[in-house]
């Protein structure tokens, strides 16, 4: 799809048609980041067995989609991304009949979406998804406080130093990841794969995240929806890992302030429970979309029983 901007990726698992055909709304996956590609939630596409049509895509900036690395910084908002996201809904057809699942950043981005009420939205999932950036930092804040006293002060010593980019810091950030972000090893490809695209233009990240997961200084750091939750008025599956940077305290509002939204926490897992997870996230997912088609989960139903 071509935009004001650029070229935006996308892929689609199954048929458009054949969703509509069996009453299967299509799903939207927002990946992370922001500047994540879609690569490690490729697994997701399995919802796709039913004959829902699973469609992913890769934000402006990052992946296979036009990259800016030059442009203005001030390009990178929330409101661009919003446009992108409702560009292709009309691109695919689907404005008016979609469910989107956003993961981390892609479910704050889902949020935003989803607080302006689009008469399409059926449904929304929200997969390890900050209600909030102050929240999201006070949690890793914690969590950050939790690992190696000498991991703490590579940390704490590149970040006052301002060389977070760093082979020492990227190994002491490891540490943090290999507890919140994956607990997999080795990655598998399609995480590694996201990591690799990601790491050759990380300018979407730098912007509005900043150095890492638990240095928030780019421009998403002082973002929240915590006070607009009340206006999502579709179905909302919140999920997190035990163990996800997405703490309880920055994912609790969901549960909280989306009326009738269902909370789901994965005990092994921790920012990536489609992976960590997959048969328990894919169920809990499916279950859920399925609930809220025209068909009313008999196909689901059916596609699980088969397995
Ligand atoms: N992995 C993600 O998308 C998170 C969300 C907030 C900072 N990065």
């Amino acid at each position: 799809m071509e935009g004001p901007h650029g070229r935006t990726w996308y892929r689609i698992t199954g048929s458009l048609d054949v969703s509509r055909a069996r009453g299967l709304t299509p799903l939207l996956v927002l990946h992370g980041g922001p500047g994540f590609p879609h690569d490690y939630l490729l697994n997701i596409a399995r919802l796709g067995e039913t004959g829902r049509a699973v469609v992913h895509y890769d934000q402006l900036g990052c992946g296979r989609s036009t990259h800016l690395p030059d442009a203005d910084p001030g390009l990178w908002t929330v409101d661009l991304f919003l446009d992108e996201l409702d560009a292709l809904l009309a691109h695919l057809g689907i404005s008016g009949n979609h469910t989107v699942l956003g993961q981390s950043w892609g479910g704050m981005l889902a949020t935003e979406h989803a607080v302006r009420r689009p008469a399409g939205l059926r449904a929304m999932v929200l997969a390890d998804t900050p209600a909030s950036m102050p929240l999201w930092r006070s949690g890793v804040e914690r969590l950050r406080r939790a690992l190696p006293r000498e991991v703490q002060e590579v940390l704490d010593r590149h970040e006052a130093a301002g060389t977070t980019g760093s082979p020492e810091y990227a190994k002491a950030a490891q540490a943090f990841y290999d507890r919140h972000l994956l607990r997999v090893r080795p990655y598998p490809p399609e995480v590694a794969a996201s990591f690799a695209r990601w790491e050759e233009d990380p300018t979407v990240y730098h912007t509005m995240i900043g150095p890492s997961e638990f240095d928030v200084t780019g421009t998403l750091r002082d973002w929240s929806a915590v006070d607009r939750l009340a206006s999502v008025s579709v179905p909302s599956l919140v999920l997190r890992g035990e163990h996800d940077e997405a703490t309880p305290e920055c994912v609790g509002p969901f549960a909280e302030c989306v009326a009738g939204a269902q909370m789901r926490v994965f005990p092994e897992s921790s920012h990536m429970p489609h992976i960590e997870e997959a048969g328990a996230f894919r169920d809990a997912v499916g279950t859920f979309l399925a609930r809220h088609d025209a068909g009313g989960g008999s196909l689901w139903r059916s596609a699980r029983a088969g397995r």
